[in-house]
């Protein structure tokens, strides 16, 4: 029987992902080994006796005792802790998907890929704090990453059979978020329930904070460019409201193979679920007349400084990435919290950014987690000390 894990499990894709191994059956069909979650113990609990894990982890010490209580009887090993994380992933299970959010999601998946594990991978933090080190670690551990963001599983099934030498450009889609409409005067005014208020996606709150800032398209720039090894003048950004195209791969011969489907993340997951080969899914299937039209714009750079950001991150390497996404979370942490304004979250990461350029040692990408860690710190303290907006 396949064994899988889930880390996130309480989350938005956690929650596609066990309705999609509930549907295929549950325990009748998977073998649960680990679930983790965070501060959602009821949740977790219900998951981990729907599916017969064999351990669930909360991120928090502090809930074991409610952890424990919940799966009393039941079977399930329970455990808490970051640590308690990273040692879950190092039992060995067939499909391990990534859906914690934020940095917090690499230390695991670090650990599947060293034991040589298939990663799908839902944390784009990942890739953007630590690219050089995951692919490296991958590398040794003979270890598969499948892509399940969106953008990036489209630009993966449009890949499948071709020739990355005929490819001349890669396009990935961008609703435009809350705010794509908004006059650009009063984004300094927008508030953090407008901004949690996604278009098209259903979403977990901080990713959908992030789609309305563009820092999540920033942040998805920079996983392709270390999922595909597709170079910036390669990379392209298209702003599309309906969100129903996802990614698009354009050939020397002019021919463009697009990736189209409704905003629903069990596509993603599902694919990387049941790869190489395709399963049934619980997903509507498009009918582009009743849709009627889709358009298209450039991304206009002043409402949405992170593009431009992430062009610069992927251009200076070596930290970079890890500064980018460790200042981004902070401004965001940030905003959330009434301390910034909707648009000084760009201006924090870019003083970090620039902080963290003038330190020695920020041309070498992180050779090990602790040195992504070192870099992670930084630039929360720089961009936390960011005061701009005052
Ligand atoms: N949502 C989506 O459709 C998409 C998401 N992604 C990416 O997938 C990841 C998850 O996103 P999403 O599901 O929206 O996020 P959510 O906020 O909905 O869920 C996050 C999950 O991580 C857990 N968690 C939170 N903090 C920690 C921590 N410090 N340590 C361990 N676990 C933690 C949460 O636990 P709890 O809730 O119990 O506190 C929850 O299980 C992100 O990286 C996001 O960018 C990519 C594409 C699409
Ligand atoms: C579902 C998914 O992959 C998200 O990352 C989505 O792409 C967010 O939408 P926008 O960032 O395009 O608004
Ligand atoms: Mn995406």
């Amino acid at each position: 029987m396949r064994t899988v894990s889930v880390f996130g499990a309480t989350g938005s894709v956690g929650e596609s992902a066990f309705d999609l191994l509930i549907r295929a059956g549950g325990p009748a069909t998977y073998r649960t080994v680990a679930l983790t979650g965070g501060r959602n113990i009821r949740r977790l609990a219900e998951m981990a006796k729907a599916l017969r894990a064999e351990i669930a982890v909360t991120a928090h010490a502090e809930l074991l005792p409610d952890l424990r209580e919940a799966l009393a009887g039941t079977g399930t090993e329970v455990a808490a802790g970051a640590e308690a994380i990273a040692e879950a992933a190092e039992r060995p299970a067939d499909w391990n998907l990534s859906a914690i959010v934020g940095a917090a999601g690499l230390p695991p998946g670090l650990r599947v890929l060293r034991r040589g594990g298939m990663l799908a991978l839902a944390n784009k933090e990942t890739l953007v704090a630590a690219g050089p080190l995951v692919r490296r670690t991958a590398r040794e551990g003979q270890a598969t990453i499948l892509p399940v963001d969106s953008e990036h599983s489209a630009i993966f099934q449009c890949l499948i059979e071709a020739d990355l030498e005929t490819v001349e450009r890669v396009t990935i889609t961008a609703s435009g978020g809350a705010f794509r409409d908004w006059p650009l005067e009063r984004l300094a005014r927008a508030t953090v329930a407008e901004a949690s208020c996604h278009p098209n996606w259903d979403m977990g709150q901080r990713i959908t904070i992030d789609s309305a800032s563009m820092f999540n398209k920033a942040l998805e720039v920079i996983e392709a460019h270390e999922l595909f090894g597709i170079g910036l003048d390669r990379l392209k950004v298209v702003v599309h409201p309906q969100s129903i195209i996802h990614a698009m791969v354009t050939h020397r011969d002019g021919a463009t193979i697009a990736h189209l489907g409704p905003p629903d993340m069990r596509h993603a997951i599902g694919f990387a679920l049941n790869w190489p080969s395709r399963a049934a899914l619980p997903v509507a299937k498009l009918d582009l007349a009743s849709i009627g039209s889709l358009t298209f714009a450039e991304p206009d750079e002043t409402r949405w400084p992170a593009l431009r950001l992430a062009r610069e991150v992927i251009a200076a390497g070596g930290a970079a990435g890890a500064v980018f996404n460790a200042a981004k979370e902070q401004a965001l942490d940030d905003f959330i919290a009434g301390r910034i304004r909707f648009p000084d979250m760009a201006a924090a990461v870019e003083h970090a950014l620039s902080v963290a350029a003038g330190q020695p040692g920020f041309a070498q990408s992180p050779e090990s987690l602790e040195d992504v860690l070192a870099w992670d710190a930084l630039a929360r303290m720089n961009a936390a000390e960011w005061k701009g907006a005052a």
